[in-house]
């Protein structure tokens, strides 16, 4: 078994050999998240929910049966017979080490995390280690699960410094473990300075812990761009001497037709694709104009639902399915290295999904029905059903402030529109669901946790047939 590096513009093994990095980030499981398996808001918050309402022992026992379901040996080989190669591991840092305790590991930190990468190498698949979250949040979003839209991971150094302390412990940890591909520090950076000075820095730091304080120089360091791994422009000039040779950069690639809020059907027009395709180069360009190595970390539509699109289902996810194959395409020429997300959750967007008939979906069906209605997840919304009560506010927001430079506010992509949207959905109608959501568990033992959790195992999963069809026939290509 071979260690991976970076050189020029690939990623090879140990011989020199190219090895194109295929396959699907890990997500909802060790970084949970409300669209992935249900709970409205952030993973913090339902896990101190779930407390409230079981005892910090039973929800304990069910939080940890769910990681040890959610992903086993099944789900491995079921990967790797598609021919894929890789799988992105989001990980909470929560899971290593307590706000209320830190810079001291977790007894059993690193249990899950070993048992994947030692499950995924069994199978001859690479892990790359994704830190998902930072102390204070790297970013607004749900994902960064830290409850708010401002991420004080910038504005913190304590938060920083711990960052920087955990990465050090999971470098000392991994080092010598040829099977985990690389660590990608972290997930969808939103550094609100003008000259990204906060996040630069904090890849220096990073970077020289891993290597030169755990002296780890053998795995590859993915670096996300800033601004949700879409720009890189700040980074600096000669970043392969700061940084090292053995980095490669990320970008996220999700293209806006395989989203409801798409400009316009998807029909597979020349000018359609030459705007996704344009979309994807512009996030490129940095790197390729200065000969480095690039990996998509996510990219992947999302799928329409019989449970809420009705007839229109399939219709739609035929499209989606268009746009997966274009985007596949486009990768395949570049012999690109991808990782799509997700491998896993309830029915949106995973390769596979969680059955209907299990007992975890029959206990959540109306609440995510009410939640689906509501729009409280960001991921993919769909908002027809309480736009018009939002946009009050937003009027508000526009009328009241009178220099429309004034609505511009870090991260561009947040209009005045998804920042509504953001704060008074995802953030604040969300928080009052989630003791809601930990109520449906209130008086189960044991047994019954142990049911609700072994629904997410892989045996009671459906496949999402179109989308692992052109996973496995494109593995095939590269
Ligand atoms: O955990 C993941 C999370 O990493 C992911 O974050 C979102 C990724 O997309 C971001 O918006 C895109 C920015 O680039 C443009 O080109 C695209 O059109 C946009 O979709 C978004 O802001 C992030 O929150 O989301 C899914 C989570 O499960």
């Amino acid at each position: 078994m071979s260690f991976l590096k970076v050189s020029k513009t690939k990623i090879v093994n140990e011989a020199g050999e190219e090895v194109v990095l295929r396959g699907a980030g890990l997500g909802g499981w060790m970084t949970m998240e409300n669209f992935i398996t249900g709970f409205p808001a952030c993973e913090f918050q339902a896990r101190e929910a779930l407390a409230e309402v079981l005892g910090t022992d039973k929800a304990e026992f069910f939080f940890n049966q769910f990681l040890e379901h959610f992903f086993a040996d099944a789900d491995a080989a079921f990967f790797k017979s598609l021919g894929l190669n890789c799988i992105r591991i989001a990980v909470n840092y929560r899971h290593f080490e307590d706000d209320l305790n830190p810079r001291v590991l977790k007894p059993n930190a690193f249990k899950h995390l070993d048992r994947a990468i030692a499950t995924c190498a069994a199978h001859s698949i690479y892990t790359i280690i994704d830190m998902h979250t930072a102390p204070g949040g790297q970013s607004g979003g749900w994902h960064a699960d830290a409850g708010t839209h401002l991420g004080k991971f910038w504005v913190h150094k304590d938060f920083q410094d711990r960052f920087v302390w955990l990465w050090t412990q999971i470098a000392l940890r991994y080092k010598d473990n040829p099977w985990v591909a690389g660590y990608n520090v972290l997930n969808e950076p939103a550094d609100p300075h003008p000259a990204c000075k906060g996040l630069i820095g904090v890849y220096d730091r990073v970077i020289r812990a891993i290597r030169e304080e755990a002296g780890d120089v053998r795995h590859v360091v993915f670096l996300d761009g800033n601004t949700f791994a879409t720009d890189f422009t700040k980074f600096p000039e000669r970043c392969l001497e700061r940084w090292g040779e053995n980095t490669a950069f990320a970008i996220h690639d999700y293209a806006v037709y395989g989203f409801p809020a798409a400009p316009g059907v998807y029909e597979r027009s020349e000018e359609q694709m030459k705007r996704m395709k344009g979309a994807y180069e512009r996030k490129r360009r940095w790197m390729d104009e200065r000969g480095l190595c690039v990996w998509n970390g996510e990219w992947g539509p999302v799928y329409a639902r019989r449970e809420y699109d009705g007839e229109e289902t399939e219709r739609i996810n035929e499209r989606r399915y268009w746009v997966l194959e274009d985007q596949l395409e486009i990768y395949r020429k570049d012999r690109l290295s991808w990782s799509i997300w997700l491998y896993k959750d309830i029915g949106f967007q995973g390769m596979v999904y969680v059955s209907k008939s299990t007992p975890y979906m029959e206990l959540f069906k109306d609440f995510l029905a009410r939640k689906h209605r509501l729009s409280v997840d960001a991921w993919g919304k769909d908002d027809a059903q309480v736009k018009h009560i939002y946009q009050p506010i937003i009027d508000l927001i526009r009328s009241a402030v009178a220099d429309d430079a004034h609505l511009k506010l870090y991260p561009p992509l947040w209009s005045v529109e998804e920042r509504v949207t953001r704060v008074s959905r995802t953030i604040l109608v969300a928080e009052f669901l989630v003791r809601e959501w930990a109520e449906m568990f209130r008086g189960f033992d044991e047994e019954r946790l142990e049911e609700l959790a072994r629904s997410l195992r892989f045996e009671n999963c459906e496949k999402r047939e179109g989308l692992n069809k052109a996973l496995r026939e494109n593995a095939g290509l590269v």
